[in-house]
C-alpha cells in the first residue's frame, strides 16, 4: 500500500515542455519564452496531469477556467487564424475551432468578467503576473514544482514613495512515507524544500514563509505520541537549517515547527520562528486556536498559544502569522491588525472534505476587514498512516486526513487575491505588493476608523463574565 501521495509522473513536466516548445515553434511568438509563460499558464491537457487531486483534470480552479473561457492568448499573439487553430487543438481541445474575430471577443470579456468577480482589481486592474529570473524558473522545471508570480500596486503617492516587498509562500507534499525512520523523513523534507528556497532566493524573494508543521508529516490525527519526536526547541535543527538560507539570500523566513520548550517542563507547541534576514532569530508565535474538528485531533499534543499576537517589525515590513485554524476566529486576525501588521501569514493544514469552500473566503474577508494583506499556505497530498485512527465523528476507521488541497495564495485589502498554487504538487508562489495599499485602503473605506471598539469591549468584556446574561428582547406576544 502507497504511504503518501507523490508529484506528478516523472514525464509529466518534460512533456509539457516539449508541448510549449511545438506551439512556439508554430505560432512564431513576438514575446518568445513569456509568451509560452502564458500558455504554459493555461496548460491544460489532463492526458499530462495525474488525477490525484486535480480539479477534473486541472491544477487549480484558476487554470480550470482560464482554459474553459479564455482564448486572451490568441489575441495577445494576434496570430494568423491558422495558428489560432493550432493552439486551440493542442491547449482547447474542447473549444470551437471556428475562429473568428467576434468569437474571441465574446470568449475574452467572459473570462475576463469571471475573473473580475473572482479574484477583484487592484487599482482597477487585474493582478498582473510577472516574469521571474531564468534560474528560479529552470529550478522549478528541474524539481517539478508550480511556479507562479504576481504583483499588486498601489496609487502613486505625493508624500511617499512606494513601499514594495517581494513576498514567497511554499507548499509542499512530505517526502518519504510516513514509516520510514523519523530522521530521514526530516532530511528528506530539508532537502525537497532546499531547491524551492533557492528559486525564491534566486527570484529576490525578501520574505518567504513555510507551510504549517513544515518538518514532519501532519500526524496529529493519530493520536499517537511517538510523533512527538518531530518537536524542536526553537533553536534547533530545522531553525539552523533555515537560519542558514536565511542569511544566503538575505530573506525573512517564517518557519512553523512542532516545538518543544524545553525550559517549560518539554510542553509542545505548534509554533511560527521568525528568522531575520541576517538568519538571527527575531521572535516566536505560537498558534493561538486549536481545532476540535474531524480528525484535527491537534490537542492531543500541544496547548493553546501564550504569546498573544505579536507583529514583527523586520527589515522589509511588519509581519504576524495566524497559524491554520487560527483563521476562522475574526477576533484573531483583528488583534494581529491593532498591533499594526502589514502582512499576515496564514500557514496551514487542511483537507477538502472539511474547508475547502471556506479557503479563499476567509483569507480574503480578513485582508479587507483588517486593511492588510494575507498569505495563506496549505500544504499537499495525502499522507497515510501506519496505523489506522478514528476520531469522534463516527467515520469508520481510516489511515489518512485526506488530501491537503495546496491552493496557496495572496489577498490583498483591496479584495483583489491571485490565483492559487497547484491543487496537488509542491509549489513557490511569489508576489510583490506596495504596503502603502494598506494605509490607501484605510482612508478610502476607514474600517478602522469606524469600528467602534469601545462597543464591543464593553460587550465582550460583560461576555467574559460567568453571570453573563445575552441582551435578548423577546416579542412580547411571542407566547401568547
Ligand atoms: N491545522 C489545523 O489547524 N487544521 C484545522 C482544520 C482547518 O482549520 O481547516
Amino acid at each position: 500500500m502507497p504511504v503518501h501521495e507523490s508529484s506528478p509522473v516523472p514525464t509529466h513536466r518534460e512533456k509539457r515542455r516539449k508541448k510549449m516548445e511545438r506551439i512556439d515553434d508554430e505560432i512564431g511568438t513576438e514575446n518568445g519564452k513569456a509568451e509560452t509563460a502564458i500558455v504554459e499558464d493555461i496548460d491544460q491537457d489532463s492526458s499530462l496531469t495525474p488525477n490525484g487531486g486535480s480539479i477534473a483534470g486541472f491544477e487549480s480552479l484558476h487554470r480550470l477556467l482560464y482554459a474553459s473561457l479564455s482564448p486572451q492568448v490568441f489575441q495577445r499573439l494576434s496570430m494568423t487564424r491558422n495558428s489560432a487553430r493550432f493552439l486551440v487543438r493542442v491547449c482547447f481541445p474542447g473549444i470551437s475551432t471556428e475562429i473568428t474575430p467576434n468569437v474571441l471577443t465574446v470568449e475574452y470579456v467572459l473570462y475576463q468578467e469571471v475573473k473580475r468577480l473572482l479574484l477583484g482589481l487592484n487599482c482597477g486592474r487585474a493582478v498582473e503576473p510577472i516574469n521571474l529570473p531564468d534560474p528560479a524558473k529552470a529550478l522549478s522545471a528541474k524539481h517539478d514544482f508550480d511556479l507562479q508570480a504576481f504583483s499588486f500596486h498601489a496609487d502613486k503617492e505625493v508624500l511617499r514613495g512606494p513601499q514594495i516587498v517581494r513576498v514567497g509562500l511554499i507548499q509542499n507534499s512530505i517526502a518519504l512515507p510516513t514509516t520510514a525512520p523519523f530522521s530521514d523523513q526530516k532530511r528528506a523534507i530539508f532537502e525537497k524544500l532546499r531547491p524551492i528556497i533557492d528559486a525564491a532566493g534566486a527570484a529576490g524573494v525578501n520574505i518567504l514563509c513555510l507551510q504549517e508543521a513544515w518538518t514532519m508529516p501532519f500526524a496529529f490525527c493519530t493520536r499517537e505520541k511517538r510523533w512527538c519526536e518531530f518537536a524542536e526547541p526553537v533553536d534547533g535543527e530545522s531553525t539552523q537549517f533555515i537560519q542558514d538560507l536565511a542569511r544566503k539570500y538575505n530573506m525573512v523566513i517564517i518557519s512553523p515547527i512542532l516545538e518543544r520548550d524545553v525550559k517549560h517542563g518539554e510542553t509542545l507547541w505548534n509554533t511560527a520562528v521568525i528568522i531575520g534576514n541576517r538568519g538571527n532569530i527575531i521572535g516566536k508565535h505560537r498558534k493561538n486556536h486549536i481545532p476540535r474538528v474531524g480528525d484535527f485531533n491537534e490537542s492531543t499534543y500541544y496547548m493553546e498559544g501564550n504569546t498573544g499576537h505579536p507583529v514583527f517589525e523586520t527589515a522589509y515590513g511588519k509581519i504576524a502569522v495566524n497559524i491554520c485554524y487560527g483563521r476562522h476566529h475574526p477576533l484573531n486576525w483583528l488583534a494581529f491588525g491593532l498591533n499594526g501588521a502589514e502582512i499576515v501569514f496564514n500557514p496551514s493544514a487542511t483537507v477538502g472534505e472539511l474547508s475547502e469552500p471556506m479557503w479563499p473566503i476567509e483569507a480574503r474577508n480578513a485582508a479587507i476587514a483588517n486593511s492588510y494583506f494575507v498569505a495563506s499556505i496549505n500544504r499537499v497530498g495525502t499522507e497515510i498512516f501506519p496505523n489506522p485512527f478514528t476520531s469522534g465523528d463516527g467515520k469508520p476507521q481510516h489511515a489518512d486526513f485526506g488530501h491537503f488541497y495546496g491552493s496557496s495564495h495572496f489577498s490583498a485589502p483591496d479584495a483583489s487575491c491571485t490565483p492559487s498554487l497547484s491543487r496537488y504538487r509542491d509549489g513557490l508562489i511569489i508576489s510583490d505588493m506596495d504596503l502603502n495599499l494598506c494605509r490607501q485602503l484605510k482612508d478610502k473605506w476607514g474600517f478602522r476608523m469606524t469600528a467602534r471598539y469601545e462597543l464591543y469591549a464593553d460587550m465582550l468584556s460583560r461576555y467574559v463574565q460567568p453571570d453573563f446574561e445575552p441582551h435578548i428582547i423577546a416579542d412580547p406576544l411571542l407566547h401568547k
